[in-house]
């Protein structure tokens, strides 16, 4: 028997809502995933801006978190809702929804005081998307995956491992979202043998300096277009280069806490006279650098063998940054998701379904190897709201 089901994405950028509609057969390695249909929701200008709001320390409150916490399980529950709508299927077909949620907090080390454990927040409520849509929902996958030790990201590595292992070639699968994260796949690989980590800043620094010199009027540099225009600064390089995470060795995980809009005030402290070109192609080129520079320092230098690098997420949309990439990697076959037939816009959401196909099987989803966890466990909750969404759901069990 096959399974239906839906996956939903909502990355750090803040663009939108990915949702995926999948079937999927086997188990385990044996897995094997087809799209049936998708649908992309991008976020209003001022659900954009509140969501940043609620997940910057210095304005988030808590009645806001509480209520974005809803609002955001409605609107997912909604999207679900439009998928099948334009998919012919109904909530009758589906066996499950996986969410991903939208991660507002994100802090994978403890804190300096005695009460402050490492944890991690992504809202977007299950039982709000449950009885929107009449379908159980497993969701909030970091959680288990930290209350085992681990860094509760990233969590695509295994998706990666299941798609790209490949019996001659090692590879890198490297995501550049808001933030960047790398899943290292030797030849022949073992799931125990799969390196992963949070890379540094996907487009999240590029995004935001665009945005400021346009005066808000843009969220990206699209295609590179200014990027390419300008020249790198050297000095404003050498300034990033210094950032401490990049000397932190992996496992790691970082977030908009870290290289969010309080970094990118430091950058126009100190270099805000440059010509905005110029600092756009800067921290371009520094973000390709914090790509292959990890490379070289923790997988290259350490011995291990590198043919392909394959890249995805909204930055191999930038010609750019592919540039810059293969520039620093010369010895390195550098393509994108596309190339192996695999649509990258999709992977995180379809990525999150299988996650959550196996919360409900009751296997373990989760790569101690790249989130640095005492030991494997089961990642994901669950709700359901009403009986028969219950009894569709187990039918996965028994499968
Ligand atoms: N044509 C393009 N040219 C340049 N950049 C682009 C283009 N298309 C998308 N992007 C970049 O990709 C970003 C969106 O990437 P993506 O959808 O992978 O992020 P995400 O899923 O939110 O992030 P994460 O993987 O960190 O959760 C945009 O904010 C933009 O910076
Ligand atoms: C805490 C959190 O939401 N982390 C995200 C973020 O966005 C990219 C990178 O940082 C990655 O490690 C992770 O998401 C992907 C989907 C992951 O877990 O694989």
């Amino acid at each position: 028997m096959s399974i239906l089901a839906i996956g939903l994405m909502s990355g750090t950028s803040v663009d939108g809502i990915d949702a995926v509609l999948v079937e999927i057969k086997g188990s385990q390695e044996n897995i094997e995933v087809e799209i049936k249909d998708s649908i992309e929701t991008k976020y209003t200008l001022e659900e954009r801006k509140e969501l940043l709001r609620v997940s910057t320390e210095e304005t988030s409150d808590l009645q806001s978190i509480s209520s974005m916490n809803f609002y955001l399980g409605k609107k997912y529950g909604e999207v679900v809702n439009n998928l099948l709508k334009k998919s012919g299927y109904t909530f009758l077909d589906i066996h499950f929804v996986s969410s991903h949620g939208h991660t507002i907090f994100h802090q994978p080390y403890k804190g300096s005081k005695t009460l402050d454990k490492a944890n991690t927040l992504q809202i977007g409520d299950i039982s709000a998307i449950a009885d929107t849509t009449n379908i159980a929902v497993v969701g909030d996958f970091r959680t288990a995956d930290m209350a085992a030790g681990g860094h509760g990201a990233p969590l695509t590595s295994y998706i990666d491992y299941l798609l790209f292992s490949n019996r001659d070639t090692s590879r890198v699968i490297q995501n550049i979202g808001g933030i960047g994260n790398v899943t290292y796949i030797p030849k022949n690989a073992k799931r125990e043998q799969i390196v992963s980590f949070d890379t540094g800043p996907g487009n999240m620094v590029i995004d935001e300096v665009v945005f400021r010199v346009s005066d808000q009027k843009e969220t990206y540099d699209k295609d590179g277009q200014y990027a390419r225009k300008g020249k790198v600064n050297e000095d404003l390089m050498l300034f990033l280069n210094g950032h401490e995470y990049l000397q932190v060795k992996p496992p790691k995980t970082t977030g908009r806490e870290v290289f969010g809009s309080h970094f990118v005030d430091q950058i126009f402290g100190k270099f805000g006279h440059l010509d905005a070109n110029d600092l756009i192609a800067t921290v371009s080129d520094w973000t390709a650098v914090t790509i292959t520079d990890s490379y070289k320092k923790f997988l290259i230098s350490k011995g291990n063998e590198l043919d392909e690098v394959v890249i995805g997420g909204g930055g191999s949309y930038n010609p750019y940054l592919l540039e810059r990439i293969a520039y620093h990697l010369p010895d390195v076959k550098v393509g994108i998701h596309e190339d192996y037939g695999i649509s990258s816009d999709l992977k995180e959401a379809m990525g999150f379904a299988l996650l959550g196909y196996q919360c409900l099987k009751g296997e373990y989803n989760q790569l101690p190897s790249a989130t640095g966890a005492e030991h494997s466990v089961i990642m994901g909750k669950i709700s359901y709201t009403q009986p028969e969404a219950f009894d569709r759901m187990i039918a996965v069990r028994r499968d």
